[in-house]
């Protein structure tokens, strides 16, 4: 589809401002506007204040001040259930199924009647999934679906309610490859259809890729807003970030000497089926990635090593000793996992920065032992905010109230300053922004430099490529190959963790 200048006006936010109770004024005169059929970007920053402008939008937060018009008519939508029967249906990060239920059950969730009409409704259902190019069981349950098809049953609930604009929140944020092509050609075709879609990503290839116009935010402002042909990727990260992003090269890294220190080893590391004997080594100074699909084990092997998994049979050793299998036993001996936590799970909202940045011993503190020195620990965290750039007030400040991003980055740093010998990462750009992930590159290799061991998991294997030294590839849970960084590429990764590899190579 064009762009709005051709297609009617959807939806016109204009002034748009919103002051939290705490004083923060996360948006500052906003105007967003949406023609019909037409695909817009919504990017910025982490704490830019997209989250705030969709809440606004859907009716989830009132704005303080503003206007808002929808086909020409003004709007006050008070609660989500006025936004959605005019017509806008908003899919958030974390997805409200009901995981008991099947699929057809929660497309049609908001329907009355929906279990009588079966037939009819699987009609139905059959005909959303031709619209959207996509294929899966009406019957299976919620839980026994991966995470990219839970991201699709969530988008068919949106277009069920007959949606005109569909605002879809970092929708590919957690999913592989492949699934993400699945939203890709979704959102291709409804566009196709008439619907509009709203769509936040931190990934630009993706912007550039899908979207007729994006609208760049920055501390709360619209900064540019823009034809996606007119723009490069270049240009789009100069108004995302306010400054020109030096590019983070898949440089030489100085590799550990070969009789660093033997920090980590993992031998014959099995778990179900999901782990099937997997064996590594770490020394002081190396930075190794795991390259895996989503379902290949790369977080799971994460767990297991941190004694996180019950099930786990095999042998972790630190610095020569033997690791008894408890996440406790791991902390005390150097060993620091940082999750992939999208939800705040690794965090304590109603406490303050500093605190949470504190907490990486849960177990003392629910002893009630005594807790940090709260001056040291307020200078640190003071440290992670300047180095890791996290959009706060202080210290102080609650992490229930930061933005996605920012809470991400405090459980980064809870972590990075716990003084542990092996880090593990697992999928650490996970909803931060391009200017924070390079700093936490930078980090990872300052850790590193200081003698430190660091294995990371990410499903965006360029961005392993510039951090690690060398690649394992893991593929139904066993290592399958290695390459050293400088030795390998995305695409031949790709190849390897996929078993593509030969059909790969014959189409290059
Ligand atoms: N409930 C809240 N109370 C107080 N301040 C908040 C609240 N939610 C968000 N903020 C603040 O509003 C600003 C914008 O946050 P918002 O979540 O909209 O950003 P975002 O662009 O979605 O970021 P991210 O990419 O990290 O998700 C931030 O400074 C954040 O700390």
């Amino acid at each position: 589809m064009p762009s709005g200048e051709h297609s009617p006006l959807l939806l016109s936010m204009r002034g748009v401002r919103k002051v939290y109770p705490s004083g923060t004024v996360a948006l500052s005169g906003v105007d967003l506007r949406v023609g019909a059929g037409e695909v817009v970007g919504l990017v910025g920053a982490n704490g830019a204040g997209k989250s705030t402008l969709i809440k606004v939008l859907s009716g989830a937060v009132p704005a303080t001040d503003g206007a808002i018009e929808w086909e020409g008519a003004s709007q006050a939508w008070a609660v989500p259930a006025d936004a959605q029967a005019a017509g806008v249906a908003t899919v958030y990060q974390h997805i409200p199924l009901a995981h008991t239920l099947t699929v057809i059950e929660n497309v049609f969730l908001g329907r009355t009647g929906w279990r009588r009409s079966s037939v009819k409704l699987e009609r139905e259902l059959a005909q959303l999934l031709e619209r959207i190019g996509y294929a899966i069981d009406p019957h299976a349950t919620v839980e026994e679906l991966s995470i990219g098809q839970r991201q699709m049953v969530a988008i068919l609930q949106g277009i069920a309610q007959g949606a005109r604009l569909l605002v879809l929140d970092e929708p590919t944020a957690s999913l592989a490859r492949g699934e993400r092509e699945v939203v890709f050609e979704a959102v291709r075709r409804l566009s196709k259809s008439g619907t509009a879609v709203l769509y936040v990503t931190h990934f630009l290839d993706e912007i550039l890729d899908l979207t007729d116009r994006v609208t760049v935010l920055r501390d709360g402002r619209v900064v540019a807003d823009d034809v996606t042909d007119d723009l490069t990727e270049d240009a789009l990260v100069r108004s995302i970030v306010g400054r020109e992003l030096l590019r983070v090269e898949q440089q030489e890294i100085d590799l550990p000497p070969a009789d660093a220190p033997l920090l980590l080893e993992v031998e014959d590391l099995r778990s179900g089926d999901r782990l099937q004997g997997v064996s590594l080594r770490l020394r002081a100074g190396e930075i190794v990635g795991i390259a895996g699909l989503l379902g290949s084990g790369r977080s799971e092997l994460l767990h297991a090593i941190f004694g996180a998994d019950p099930d786990a049979r095999g042998t972790v050793r630190m610095e020569g000793r033997e690791l008894s299998r408890s996440p406790r036993a791991a902390v005390a001996a150097g060993l620091a996992l940082v999750p992939e936590d999208r939800g705040k799970q690794a965090l304590f909202p109603d406490f303050e920065i500093w605190r949470n940045a504190s907490i990486t011993d849960l177990p003392t503190l629910s002893r009630g032992r005594a807790l940090p020195d709260s001056e040291r620990e307020r200078e640190r965290a003071r440290d992670a905010i300047r180095a890791l750039k996290i959009k706060a007030p202080g210290p102080d400040a609650l992490v229930g109230e930061l933005s996605g991003g920012n809470a991400q980055k405090v459980v980064f740093a809870k972590w990075m300053y716990s003084g542990a010998r092996v880090f593990l990462l697992d999928e650490p750009g996970s909803g931060i922004d391009i200017g924070a992930k390079a700093d936490i590159v930078e980090l990872v290799r300052e850790l590193a430099r200081s003698g430190a061991a660091v294995l990371v998991a990410d499903s965006e294997f360029s961005e392993l490529l510039a951090v690690s030294h060398r690649v394992l590839v893991l593929r139904r849970g066993r290592v399958v190959a290695e390459r050293a960084s400088g030795a390998t590429s995305d695409h031949e990764l790709v190849g390897l963790a996929s078993g593509l590899e030969k059909e790969m190579q014959h189409a290059a």
